[in-house]
């Protein structure tokens, strides 16, 4: 057989917080810590397909290209482009440092990375914006995987798709069942909308991650399909200060502790997590010299605090309040705004 030359790249895809209190499915920001995929393809590197896998996730994650969210995605966008299968032979080495389940943006990062992986492996040459589509074709709601794409302090929205841009679209992830025999639709043009806001340095992302699981699709699923009108409102009016109170300097703690609070989704999602409310309640600016702001970060459990110093008492008063509410277990990481969102370097 004919080896195609061999072709060697790296993808990152960076873990994001979404929401921030009160910009529910509009407000992300990328962070610190990064999946790694270090694919070869072609050449003549053995094995037909392998993929191994280490980190977060290493017992759980399934590494069959119809399973893994990862390639799944990179399957999807090959499909909508005309090509049914993975190129072979292909070696891919996933490293995951992000927790899975936590609200820390797991798998935006994962469909980001499948999503860069198709485009790469293909070799579509797709825009970033065309890129975002795809992405939003897999995981709906914007914040995460704008963030993870697009790099830093991120407000999205989605267009509103009309019944005949629907058409041949299925719901969600059912779209990653790629078959060999039917191609998948192309995602519409333009669905995502993105604006980078500015981000003040000084500020660092503390995620305090208790040891268990919230699947975002439960933590959605506690939400209420309808809200108060005044309800609506006091996130609208916290959502818009913050936007650029998070870019001021020096930043006004009590402005920004404020326009942190909300009251569309974490509410509701404290019957799935022990000691939130005592938690956001209990670590404030007066309390703890250096906090800015204390919230859900995306659909939990991890809790995101701001601030510009003071991060390990932070941190572990916020662990202190979780283990008098039974959660014994917890770690938490300072992270820092990382402004580069998702690359795929060729080696
Ligand atoms: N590196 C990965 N490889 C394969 N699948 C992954 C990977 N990371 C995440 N996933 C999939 O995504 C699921 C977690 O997604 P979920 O949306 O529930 O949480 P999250 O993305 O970590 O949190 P949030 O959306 O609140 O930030 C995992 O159970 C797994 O199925
Ligand atoms: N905005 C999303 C983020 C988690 O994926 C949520 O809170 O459900």
């Amino acid at each position: 057989m004919v080896s195609t030359p061999l072709r060697q790249f790296r993808i990152s895809a960076p873990c994001s917080t979404a929401n921030i209190g009160p910009g529910f499915d509009v407000l992300g920001i990328s962070l610190s810590l990064y999946l790694t995929l270090d694919v070869k393809v072609g050449g003549d590197n053995g094995q037909d397909f392998e993929m191994t896998y280490s980190g977060e996730g290493a017992k759980d994650v399934p590494l069959t290209p119809e399973h893994n969210l990862i390639t799944k995605a990179a399957l999807y966008v090959l499909s909508a482009n005309g090509i049914q299968q993975l190129p072979r032979p292909l070696n891919i080495h996933v490293d995951n440092p992000i927790p899975l389940g936590r609200g820390l943006g797991s798998s935006g990062a994962a469909v980001v990375a499948g999503i860069l992986l198709g485009n790469a492996l293909g070799q579509l040459n797709l825009s970033r914006s065309r890129l975002l589509d795809y992405c939003l074709m897999i995981e709906r709601h914007p914040d995460n995987v704008a963030a993870a794409l697009m790099g830093g302090f991120v407000a999205s929205y989605l267009r509103e798709l009309s019944p005949e841009d629907m058409e041949g679209i299925p719901e969600s992830e059912s779209l990653l069942e790629v078959t060999p025999s039917k191609v998948s639709p192309q995602p519409p043009l333009g669905i995502g909308h993105y604006l980078r806001l500015s981000w003040n340095k000084d500020i660092k992302c503390i995620a305090i991650v208790p040891q268990f699981k919230v699947a975002t699709a439960e933590a959605r699923a506690v939400l209420p399909t309808s809200y108060q009108r005044q309800d609506v409102i006091f996130n609208f009016q916290r959502l818009a200060v913050l936007t650029t109170a998070l870019g001021q300097s020096p930043p006004d703690a009590d402005l920004i502790y404020n326009a942190m609070q909300d009251k569309i989704h974490q509410p509701y999602r404290k019957t799935l997590i022990p000691g939130l409310p005592e938690v956001l309640s209990s670590i404030t600016p007066e309390k703890y010299d250096g906090l800015l702001g204390i919230c859900l970060s995306g659909a939990g459990p991890t809790i995101l605090a701001l601030a510009t110093k003071n991060f390990d008492t932070i941190a572990t008063a916020a662990q202190a309040v979780f283990k008098e509410h039974g959660i014994q277990e917890s770690f938490y990481k300072v992270l820092d705004v990382v402004e580069d969102g998702s690359t795929c370097v060729e080696l």
